[in-house]
């Protein structure tokens, strides 16, 4: 399968370099990237041929991954639309509804999905909503992609997107601000560099790789970590007294609601 990324910034670099650890060709991966800086780097990166005309590269695909930032979508799509023959559109924006890239892009073979970092390294997990229109075999394509880079899973509901991008989307970012918490709190407490990083980094692998394998509640693998009157029971006595998590629950909210803002703002035609 060709793929056509158009934008060829943080994700479209994630997802390039996981399907070429999958195996993908770069030969048949081309990227549109306006800032020809950007198309050196991305071609020395992962060998792949990256331009700034939209139209041979466009042509190359056989689907289309737009992956520029929500507030450009509008223009690239109407930039697209001409030009398109039939290709599968996949979009990665956060909050951009398929109704309006289908309006924009004179199209209806539009899958939005919600890929995530971590598929740099094909630990990614990707939700994907397909608008009616896309055959079985479209949604395969789709599938197939993603699934190259990380786990899938898909949303009858569109609305749901808004609800992954601020879980799994930007959660990687969550976790890397908790390790860089922890890793503050190493250091003042006197470790270093080295011995921060690992002791941090393999807690959290741990932690993950037994919640994954444990049929328990994430909750009961705390309680038994947690001796009374312990050095765990301190930590979290002040977590819950400056509502750690209440203030984590209301941050995944605020990341919601911004992604259904986008969709609101950036839906209206310009
Ligand atoms: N960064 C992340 O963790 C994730 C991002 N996303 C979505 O992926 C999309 C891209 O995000 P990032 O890669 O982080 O942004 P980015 O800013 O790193 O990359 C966007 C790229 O698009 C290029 N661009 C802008 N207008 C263009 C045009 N007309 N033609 C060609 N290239 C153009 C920019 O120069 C830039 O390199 C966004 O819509 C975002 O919501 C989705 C999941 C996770
Ligand atoms: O922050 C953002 O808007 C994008 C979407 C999910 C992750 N990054």
């Amino acid at each position: 399968m060709k793929i056509t990324f158009i934008g060829g910034g943080n994700m479209a670099k994630a997802l390039i370099g996981g399907l070429m650890k999958r195996g993908y060709s770069p030969s048949r991966m081309h990227v549109v990237e306006m800032h020809k800086d950007k198309c050196a780097d991305l071609h020395n990166e992962f060998g792949v041929r990256a331009t700034t005309e939209l139209a041979a590269a466009v042509a190359h695909g056989e689907i289309i991954i737009l992956a520029v930032k929500p507030q450009n979508l509008q223009e690239v799509a109407l930039q697209l639309a001409p030009l398109l023959e039939g290709q599968l559109v996949i979009s990665i924006a956060a909050g951009i509804r398929t109704q309006d890239m289908a309006r924009w892009l004179g199209t209806q073979s539009i899958v939005r999905c919600m890929p995530n970092t971590p598929a740099l390294i094909r630990s990614g997990v990707t939700a994907l909503y397909a608008m009616p229109a896309v055959t079985p075999e479209q949604c395969q394509r789709a599938e197939s992609v993603l699934s190259a880079v990380g786990s899938t899973l898909w949303m009858d509901d569109e609305e749901m997107l808004d609800a992954v991008t601020a879980i799994s989307g930007s959660g990687p970012a969550y976790v890397f601000y908790f390790i860089e918490a922890m890793q503050q709190a190493a250091f003042e407490l006197g470790l270093d560099e080295e011995q921060s990083r690992q002791l941090v980094l393999d807690t959290f692998l741990g932690a993950c790789k037994l919640a994954e394998s444990s049929q328990e509640d994430v909750a009961k693998l705390r309680e038994r970590v947690t001796s009374r009157k312990g050095t765990t029971e301190s930590a979290l006595l002040s977590m819950e007294k400056n509502q750690v998590k209440m203030d984590i629950v209301a941050a995944i909210h605020a990341a919601a609601v911004r992604s259904r803002e986008l969709g609101d703002e950036l839906g209206k035609d310009a």
